[in-house]
């Protein structure tokens, strides 16, 4: 055993004065031979993975991965830990420093996780001779060769699964809006959307409306974000459309903000009115992450797609009237109908994660149904004016309260009342640090008791009006009948004057005759 480890020492201490004599071929020969040698004495499978890919241009995901996952096995073990910070997460992560090992186990199975870091001289660009030191980090996965099988395809795909939950729950989330296309550039598809941090605080909890409804969509989402197995089965694109649609201030946008915080996607708003065309508005939506949620709001006033769909003649006519038109009133968008529905489909067949797409409009009835129908907005959910349970919510929310005497008036005014969560909200908040719930209780019941008043009153004159438009209407009729009689009468008189004229002179005509004949006779 002195005899191999002196020989191996030798070997160890002269190989780098002999290696760069010895052929390359021969060098590698040799490296396989003592691999191999290796192999026999220690029957270890080694698994590297390196940090940076593509010859060293890009950062690899599966490392993230892996230092993700081995953050929590490693926080208890390891007594030498590096403190990560990414841009793009939120909590700090612990990983092992470099050179620390962890120990694994997987279905009764011991793994060794490893960190290592070779430092690697490269020249300048400028060649002047100076060299820079650049650090290469992998991880080294180290198992018996016996469990090759199992650690390769199960363990592995364990470690990289977990490894990127974890990633996804520690990442900072965004807010995407997109770029006007001058903006582009071609190398850098980042440069379609900019995007802030997303920490918009609305939750469901947060969010007025029927309770049954809201439990409901809680559920929808809950169930479509488990289950991407049941989707693959059935063979559908792990996807889901929902169309939020309602009047002004009833929630919709919050409604956006809760599901994204449910959830935990980033969100995509998209501008419609700001994409040039058809094909970037496609690259736009293929330019999307997993785990989003890709917003249009306001699609009916966003762009003419209340019209029907076109077929492709009619479609490239309007598109030469838009370039005209758009050069007259400086609209920039040629977006059309059948190019959103495209660019929708195109994106379920092209996406790998779990997407939703969400539209929101005040006026549902305007849009085509092709936009909206079940398959590509699956849940259509009606935002509403503001009744008692979602008061009880923005009561909560706001005042902090459960009930209170009033409670049972503001239930009846709010059933007669059309009043937006948004209204209601706005007369709950305190004014001041001085406004106790009672006086912002009371201020509601009075600005309701006032549009109460407000609507009776404007009922009152609209009946009016219709009362006077009645009376009006019936009095135009009654002259009308009046005239027409009149003018029977007047037709009837007419007709008999001009009979007794007739006759008169039928009678004046006789006499004559008759004169004309006795004188006739009389000669
Ligand atoms: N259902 C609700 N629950 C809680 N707060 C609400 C609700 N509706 C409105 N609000 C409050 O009113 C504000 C405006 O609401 P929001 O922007 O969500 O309305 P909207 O339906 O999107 O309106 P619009 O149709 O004009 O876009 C929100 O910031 C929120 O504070
Ligand atoms: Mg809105």
């Amino acid at each position: 055993m002195l005899g191999i480890g002196a020989i191996w020492g030798l070997i160890v201490l002269i190989w780098p004065m002999y290696k760069q004599f010895i052929p390359h071929q021969i060098t590698s020969y040799l490296a396989k031979k003592a691999n191999k040698m290796i192999g026999w004495i220690f029957p270890y499978v080694h698994i590297k993975f390196p940090e940076y890919i593509e010859e060293g241009l890009k950062r690899s995901e599966r490392y993230d991965a892996i230092r993700n996952y081995l953050s929590t096995i490693s926080a208890a073990d390891v007594k030498r830990l590096k403190a990560n910070e990414s841009k793009n997460s939120e909590s700090l992560v612990l990983s092992m420093d470099d050179h620390e090992e962890v120990e694994d186990t997987f279905n009764g199975v011991k793994v060794n996780w490893s960190s290592n870091v070779k430092e690697i001289q490269t020249q300048t660009q400028s060649d002047s001779g100076r060299s820079t030191t650049d650090e290469q980090r992998s991880f080294t996965l180290s198992f018996h060769g016996d469990h090759r099988n199992a650690i390769i395809n199960t363990y592995v795909d364990h470690v990289l699964k977990e490894g990127k939950a974890i990633g996804l729950r520690n990442r900072e989330r965004k807010l995407y809006t997109n770029n006007s296309s001058q903006e582009w550039q071609p190398w850098r598809a980042a440069r379609r959307w900019s995007s802030i941090p997303f920490h918009h605080p609305a939750t469901f909890d947060t969010l007025a409306m029927d309770r049954d409804k809201k439990e409901r969509i809680i559920k929808d989402l809950e169930m479509f974000s488990k289950r991407e197995d049941y989707y693959r089965q059935v063979g559908k694109p792990w996807k889901r459309g929902y169309l939020l649609y309602g009047p002004p201030g009833t929630g919709k946008s919050t409604m956006i903000s809760a599901i994204a915080n449910l959830l935990e996607y980033d969100v995509y708003d998209l501008e419609l009115t700001t994409v040039k065309d058809n094909s970037e508005l496609k690259k736009l939506l293929l330019d999307t992450t997993s785990k989003s949620l890709i917003v249009i709001e306001d699609i009916d006033c966003s762009l003419d797609l209340t019209g029907h769909r076109k077929n492709k003649k009619e479609e490239d006519e309007e598109e030469e009237g838009d370039e005209k038109k758009s050069k007259g009133d400086g609209r920039q968008s040629k977006v059309t109908l059948s190019g959103l529905l495209n660019s929708i489909d195109g994106l379920w067949s092209a996406c790998s994660g779990e997407k939703i797409i969400v539209f929101t409009t005040n006026f549902v009835d305007k849009l085509d149904p092709a936009l909206i129908r079940r398959g590509r907005m699956d849940y259509h959910i009606e935002m509403s004016y503001c009744r008692f349970e979602a008061f009880k919510v923005l009561a909560r929310n706001y005042l902090e309260i459960e009930s209170h005497d009033f409670y049972e008036d503001i239930e009846r005014l709010l059933e007669e009342i059309n009043m937006s969560p948004a209204d209601v909200a706005e007369i709950l908040m305190p004014k001041s640090d001085e406004e106790v719930a009672d006086i912002c209780i009371e201020r509601l019941v009075k600005t309701l008791e006032e549009e109460k008043e407000k609507v009776r009153k404007l009922a009152e004159e609209e009946e009016e009006k219709e009362a006077e438009k009645k009376t009006k209407a019936e009095e135009a009729e009654k002259r009308k009948t009046e005239e027409e009689e009149n003018k029977r009468a007047e037709e009837a008189e007419k007709k008999k004057t001009e009979e007794e004229e007739k006759k008169k002179a039928k009678r004046g005509r006789t006499v004559t005759f008759l004169q004309k004949m006795v004188s006739a006779k009389k000669k």
